[in-house]
């Protein structure tokens, strides 16, 4: 394909990134994070063509650190330039199994899944309906957090719940991040010299949200998220598993609605929940460091129960080829990837300290021993990039019918 920019949008939970790709060389020429929103730490950093900007953005949420991103690259970056925009969205429900071209119905249909990923497809469709306004012309596209996983088989995909419950009303696991896994599994396959397609990994993705996957044939084919992105593992705000009694035992106890239950189940548990301090990984290491036991408890929490599940995704591949860790806590937090792996001996997991450690400052994937029977990685994620590539190839298909 000839030479074009990609506009990309990422809103999660906790952050928005956006990224203007030159494709195909992949090259970023502009990165805006706004992360930490709505605590008091919000901040923004842009990089656009090497030079780095910085500003507080003042316990800020989505909307208002969404405009203000799209305001600060609009002074900066040549409009006339951008090709397409390649939206993410967490929520594809059964209809969106790829990258999609975002029209009326599409949006239509992405706000009726709305209720089963409360966090994230509102925020996604005010990147949609921000960007769309500001850029009439161009092509949108939504490509999708649950796309990777659409080929789970079955007996991973439906819960042991009556069968009609799936059949007339789709209750199904759908698995989420789906981009972030993809893309981190093809870079695990290059690093490990070995084609995408015949590797067995596990992804994990350690960001706000959390999730891990186990790749096999090129597919995800378990995932720890389910019907919505509160299944599988401790997160920042989120609970993880829990067990299904626990709605109506609340109910009881406490009087509230099951949608205030759920409220507090995705937006104050997790890391928050427990530690009572904060959903930041980073604040709860220096907590823990400092005495918190509170702090420290949660952490706790959240390794052994990765740990948990990680060994839970061997069944599903029978052999392992890798692990990877990837997402902020994932690529950042040394500590975190030590205390999961030495729960994983029975995999044969065991790091290599100093590599761990260093991870970061050398560009080294492998942080296991040499001696170790699992290979572990760190990988940096890149959802953007990865999505920038999905609305490249539905621009050459486009192409190709007219
Ligand atoms: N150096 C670090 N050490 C520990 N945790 C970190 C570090 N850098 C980022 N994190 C953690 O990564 C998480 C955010 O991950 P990220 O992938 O950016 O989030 P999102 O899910 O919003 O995209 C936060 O819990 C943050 O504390
Ligand atoms: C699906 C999900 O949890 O996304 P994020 O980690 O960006 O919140
Ligand atoms: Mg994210």
């Amino acid at each position: 394909m000839s030479e074009t920019m990609v506009l990309v949008i990422n809103t999660g939970s906790s952050s928005i990134k956006m990224a203007l790709v030159d494709m195909p060389s992949e090259t970023l020429l502009a990165e805006g994070v706004a992360q930490r929103l709505g605590e008091s730490g919000a901040e923004l950093t842009w990089k656009i063509s090497g030079e780095t900007s910085h500003c507080d953005l003042g316990g800020a949420e989505h909307d208002a650190a969404m405009q203000q991103m799209l305001n600060a690259l609009f002074c900066r970056i040549d409009k006339e330039g951008v090709a397409a925009v390649g939206h993410r969205v967490v929520h594809g429900g059964e209809r969106f199994i790829k990258p999609t071209l975002l029209d009326g119905s599409v949006i239509t249909e992405i706000e009726s899944l709305s209720h089963l990923a409360p966090l994230h497809n509102p925020a996604n469709l005010l990147g949609i309906r921000a960007l769309m306004s500001r850029l009439p012309d161009l092509p949108h596209i939504a490509v999708f957090d649950t796309a990777f996983h659409h080929a789970m088989p079955l007996h991973a995909s439906l819960y042991a719940v009556p069968y009609k419950w799936y059949s007339e009303y789709g209750v199904r696991r759908y698995g989420f991040h789906g981009t972030s896994h993809h893309y981190v599994g093809q870079q695990a396959a290059v690093v490990l010299g070995r084609e995408f397609d015949n590797c067995n990994l596990i992804t994990v993705h350690l960001g706000n949200g959390c999730s891990a996957t186990a790749i096999a044939g090129g597919i995800s084919i378990d995932t720890t998220m389910g019907m919505t992105p509160l299944e599988g593992l401790v997160m920042g705000t989120r609970s993880g598993n829990v067990d299904p009694g626990l709605h109506e035992f609340i109910a009881r106890q406490s009087g509230e609605s099951l949608a205030a239950i759920t409220q507090t189940l995705n937006r104050e548990s997790g890391l928050l929940g427990l530690s009572g301090r904060s959903n930041d990984m980073r604040t709860l290491l220096d907590a823990a460091e400092a005495g918190d036991e509170r702090a420290s408890l949660a952490v706790d929490i959240f390794c052994y129960r990765l740990a948990k599940s990680i060994a839970g995704l061997a069944v599903a591949l029978g052999h392992i080829d890798a692990i990877a860790f990837t997402g902020g806590i994932g690529e950042h937090a040394a500590v975190i990837r030590a205390r999961t792996v030495a729960q994983l001996a029975i995999l044969g997991g065991a790091l290599d300290a100093e590599r761990n450690r260093q991870h970061g400052k050398l560009s080294q994937c492998f942080i296991s021993n040499s001696e170790a029977a699992l290979p572990v990685l760190v990988i940096a994620t890149n959802e953007e990039k990865m999505i920038a590539r999905y609305v490249c190839e539905v621009l050459n298909q486009e192409e190709k019918i007219t």
